[in-house]
């Protein structure tokens, strides 16, 4: 039984700590700037990729730390993503964060994460987070670009549309909300 329980959460309003500056360091940091392009975030490693660098340079709320970790680092942090080659660095870094009760993710051990990174599909304002309960995180990425295929891109004016309707219908909540069951309701055939 897959028992994840999917959250969208604002990044903006959190401190993330990414340790690890490789190809996994990238990747995540990648997908949560894709995500929330303002969001701070700190990555520290010794060796740090230059693609990572690169991105630093273009979002200003990415601070780089060329340092290996210490456990110094997880102050003030609501959210850590390990990813460095060393199993015994991301264990006691997972053990670092359940002390302090920071969610953790260490990307290379589904077993230490309290939380797994998603497949996303994005049209406009509406958003897909795709899991396959870390059993192929390669079919979750095939999915994402089946749904992407087959979204329209008029679904941006179907969305800002059901928003304005939304603001001008009066009545009581359960009134509004029969309406906009009706107005929806021409999706599902
Ligand atoms: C559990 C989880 C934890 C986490 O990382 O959060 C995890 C774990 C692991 N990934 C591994 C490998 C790969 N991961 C990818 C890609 C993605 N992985 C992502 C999420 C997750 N990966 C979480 C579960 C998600 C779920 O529930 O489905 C995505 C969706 C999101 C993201 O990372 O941003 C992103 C696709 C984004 C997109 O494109 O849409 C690719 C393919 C590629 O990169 O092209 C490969 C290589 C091929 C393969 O193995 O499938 C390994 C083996 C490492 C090794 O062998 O050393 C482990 C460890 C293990 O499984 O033991
Ligand atoms: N979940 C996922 O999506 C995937 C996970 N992995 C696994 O993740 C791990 C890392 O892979 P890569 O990023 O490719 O490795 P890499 O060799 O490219 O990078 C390792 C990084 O860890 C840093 N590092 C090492 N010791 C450190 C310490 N004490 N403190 C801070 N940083 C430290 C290095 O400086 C470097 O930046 C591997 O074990 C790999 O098997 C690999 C592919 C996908």
């Amino acid at each position: 039984m897959n028992t994840l329980f999917p959250i969208f959460v604002k990044l903006e309003q959190l401190q993330l700590l990414i340790v690890g500056g490789g190809y996994v360091g990238l990747e995540k940091l990648t997908a949560v700037l894709a995500n929330a392009p303002a969001a701070p975030v700190t990555l520290v490693a010794p060796e740090i990729r230059a693609e990572i660098h690169a991105l630093a340079a273009e979002h200003p709320t990415v601070k780089l730390v060329q340092a290996v970790y210490d456990p110094a680092l997880l102050a003030g942090n609501d959210l850590v993503i390990v990813g460095t080659n060393d199993k015994a660095v991301n264990r006691q870094i997972q053990a670092d964060c359940k002390a302090r009760k920071i969610l953790v993710n260490v990307a290379d051990t589904p077993a230490l994460c309290d939380f797994y990174l998603s497949s996303v599909v994005k049209k406009g304002d509406l958003k897909i987070a795709i899991s396959t309960n870390g059993k192929s995180p390669t079919f979750a990425k095939r999915f994402r670009e089946v749904l992407e295929a087959m979204l329209p891109d008029t679904l941006q004016e179907t969305l800002d549309n059901l928003t304005t309707i939304r603001q001008q219908l009066t009545g009581d909540f359960q009134a509004k909300m029969d309406r906009l069951n009706e107005i929806t309701s021409v999706l599902k055939r």
